[in-house]
């Protein structure tokens, strides 16, 4: 057992605690199926699921599965995460428990063990897993997010580019829940494969809101400006601050139309937003298209210098390093960019 936590609290990388989560509690109990289901804490939306089974020599497989095709299957995690309850149940001879995973008062996922066994050993392993999973995840969570935003920071850009990237060529499908009508163009049709896109989004003048208002006020805008990003983006786009006033979103689509109308679109929404007693700010965005052999520091250098020729040309406008070169304005008078590449 504790070899089994040892090994369970040496992964860094959630997918990888995932599938060891599943696969140690399986093990040990001898269990038919275990199942991690996973959930935006916000609005208990199912973000992943995955789950471990034995093949029929016995030997355990873990199985990454989309909640989106589960459908009715989930009805008993949806009934878990609501009520923050652990539950069981018998049919036809298979044993069915439930735990919600809580940190900080919220489900964050719930843990479901299917066996032949009664469950009197195996409900005190799936608690004390559920616990375990929570506190070393909310370790993970911290060391990976920016205290101020609650966005990604920027040690984490090059892990959740890679997990963007091996996604990258499964086919867009729209949300489960409706989103707002201008996102859903991102929506691919089946078989059209999806680009990783990068976007560095700078507030203009900040420094200004510093000097005029003072740092609490700066910092306000900083924190509403992340709110209104997660607002514009999609669930899946992956947000970071990158520290100061510069923002980094990871992002799937299928053309660069797209992508200039998702970034136009914050952009302008931006420049209506009124900030508190500071009112009016507005934002400059660089992007580009990063390649499946693409460092970060090479992508985010390239949607760096868009950006630069965005602050260059009157700042609050999106431009992208591809468009850019393609009609030959990339170099003209540029210099390094700003942001820090290591
Ligand atoms: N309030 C607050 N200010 C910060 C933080 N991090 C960096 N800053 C300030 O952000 C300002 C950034 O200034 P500049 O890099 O000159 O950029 P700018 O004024 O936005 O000008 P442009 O980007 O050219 O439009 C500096 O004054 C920093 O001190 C933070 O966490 N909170």
């Amino acid at each position: 057992m504790l070899d089994s936590l040892a090994a369970l609290t040496h992964h860094r990388d959630l997918d990888a605690l995932d599938h060891s989560l599943v696969l140690t509690l399986a093990e040990l109990t001898g269990a038919r199926r275990v199942t991690l289901a996973k959930c935006f804490p916000e609005d208990s939306v199912l973000e992943s699921v995955v789950c471990c089974s034995p093949d029929s020599r016995g030997a355990y497989h873990v199985h990454p599965l989309e909640p989106e095709r589960l459908g009715a299957a989930l009805g008993p995690v949806h009934r878990c995460l609501q009520d923050m309850q652990a539950q069981t149940e018998t049919r036809n001879g298979l044993h069915r428990q439930l735990v919600p995973i809580v940190r900080e008062g919220r489900a964050i996922g719930a843990l479901q063990l299917d066996s032949a066994l009664a469950p009197l050993r195996s409900r005190s392993l799936i608690d004390g897993f559920a616990r375990i999973y929570a506190n070393y995840t909310a370790l993970l969570h911290e060391s990976e997010h920016d205290k101020l935003t609650g966005l990604y920071n920027r040690r984490s850009l090059e892990r959740q580019l890679q997990r963007m990237l091996q996604l990258r060529d499964r086919p867009l499908r729209p949300y489960p829940l409706a989103v707002p009508p201008a996102q859903e163009q991102r929506a691919a049709p089946a078989g059209e494969a999806a680009q990783v896109w990068l976007a560095i989004v700078d507030i203009d003048h900040f420094k200004h809101i510093n000097d005029n208002f003072g740092h609490v006020y700066g910092d306000e805008v900083i924190l509403l400006l992340a709110q209104q990003m997660r607002a514009c983006f999609r669930r899946g786009d992956v947000l970071f601050r990158f520290g100061g006033e510069e923002f980094v979103a990871l992002f799937s689509a299928t053309d660069e139309v797209t992508v200039h109308g998702v970034l136009e679109r914050f952009r302008a929404h931006v420049a209506r937003f009124a900030f508190p007693l500071v009112g009016h700010v507005t934002v400059s965005i660089g992007y580009s298209r990063i390649g499946v052999h693409d460092y970060p520091a090479v992508a985010l250098d390239r949607a760096d210098q868009a950006l630069y020729f965005v602050k260059q040309h009157g700042r609050d406008g999106v431009r992208g390093y591809e468009e850019l070169g393609a009609c030959g304005e990339l170099g003209r008078g540029l210099a390094a960019g700003s942001i820090d590449l290591f």
